[in-house]
């Protein structure tokens, strides 16, 4: 009974950290479960690395309040043989006996043919068909809850992330860098593609649909898995980048303006686009939205297929013409 009333709660859950406790909590009431874990799988630097998201403390759930590029304790796949394994092998799961008390269940949750989280359930006796069959139909009900809420929050066209939880990506971004201390911070950019008018009057719409699609694989690929893309309705998109130096973040920014600029386009040939950023402080995403289309507006007022940056344009005192009414930032 009380596993029902954890999975009713379960898949009334809104968000996925916290749909990621509520999962871990639901294992925590089976007999013999001695300790849950939420593990998160990364490709970076070439190599791919794991670390804790969600463990037990002191018979209490927490989340890491760090993003996965400054975990210093995250550590090397390989150095975890058998999720290594697991992982490499695409396995549903993989059970491994530790010691004559500690029996480990890694379950990955696979999304098209990734895996960006594993969870992992220790219990004190050995499975058997019975306890796997629970666990299974947990992590199943999990699964598919995941993905719906997924669904939720993507564009239909590219598959990108939609507004809905954008603020909310936006604040772990600045709160993480806050806890970090150091003089680099997060970054949002929003980029937009030029004289796209143009391109679904010369070729029609369905070819417009086509850019936005290209344009939204080659932001895939410019962009690791620790940004996060947007694409807030039309032609307009938004990145949110992790804690960087500025210069950096500019040459990121600049490096897929002028992969888009070389990318031929089937049919229509040249697309460009502007890019406008900002520094993602822990203000409100309104304003730095707004400050970030400021940027943007300067670029399109200024030749387009460019990036510029809010506070270097604002240090050199070119914003007067360009001020962006926070009534005419088209935000939602
Ligand atoms: N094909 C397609 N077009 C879209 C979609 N959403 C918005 N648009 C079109 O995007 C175009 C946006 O045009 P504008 O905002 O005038 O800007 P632009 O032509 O890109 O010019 P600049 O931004 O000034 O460089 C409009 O023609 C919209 O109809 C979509 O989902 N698919």
């Amino acid at each position: 009974m009380h596993i029902l009333q954890n999975l009713v709660q379960m898949t009334g859950q809104r968000d996925h950290l916290r749909l990621e406790l509520s999962v871990l909590s639901t294992f925590m009431q089976l007999p013999g479960v001695t300790n849950v874990r939420a593990l998160e799988l990364v490709e970076m630097d070439s190599g791919h690395w794991v670390r804790a998201r969600t463990w037990l403390q002191d018979g209490q759930l927490v989340s890491s309040t760090q993003d996965v590029v400054s975990d210093t304790k995250r550590l090397p796949l390989r150095d975890m043989l058998h999720l290594h394994t697991c992982i490499t092998q695409q396995m549903q799961h993989l059970q491994h006996s530790a010691h004559a008390d500690q029996h480990v269940i890694w379950l990955p949750v696979w999304m098209h043919e990734k895996a960006r989280v594993c969870l992992e359930v220790t219990q004190s006796e050995p499975f058997t068909p019975h306890s796997l069959d629970v666990i299974t139909g947990i992590f199943s009900v999990y699964q598919n809850y995941q993905s719906l809420l997924d669904y939720s929050e993507r564009d239909a066209l590219t598959g990108l992330l939609n507004r809905k939880t954008f603020d909310e990506h936006l604040l772990r971004f600045a709160t993480a860098a806050q806890a970090d201390h150091s003089d680099e911070m997060p970054w949002l950019a929003v980029i937009d593609i030029d004289h796209f008018k143009l391109v679904n009057d010369r070729f029609g719409h369905l070819f417009g649909d086509e850019v936005l699609i290209l344009v939204a694989n080659l932001l895939r690929s410019a962009f690791s898995a620790q940004h996060r893309i947007f694409r807030f309705g039309g032609e307009e998109f938004v990145v949110l980048m992790p804690a960087a130096h500025k210069a950096k973040a500019h040459a990121s920014l600049e490096a897929f303006r002028a992969m888009v600029a070389s990318h031929n386009f089937p049919q229509i040939g040249r697309v460009t686009v502007s890019v406008g950023f900002a520094g993602a402080k822990l203000c409100s995403p309104v304003e730095i939205l707004g400050q970030a289309d400021q940027a943007l507006y300067y670029a399109k007022e200024n030749g387009r297929n460019q990036v510029c940056h809010f506070e270097q344009l604002q240090d050199q005192g070119l914003l007067h013409n360009a001020q962006v009414s926070h009534d005419d930032v088209e935000l939602f």
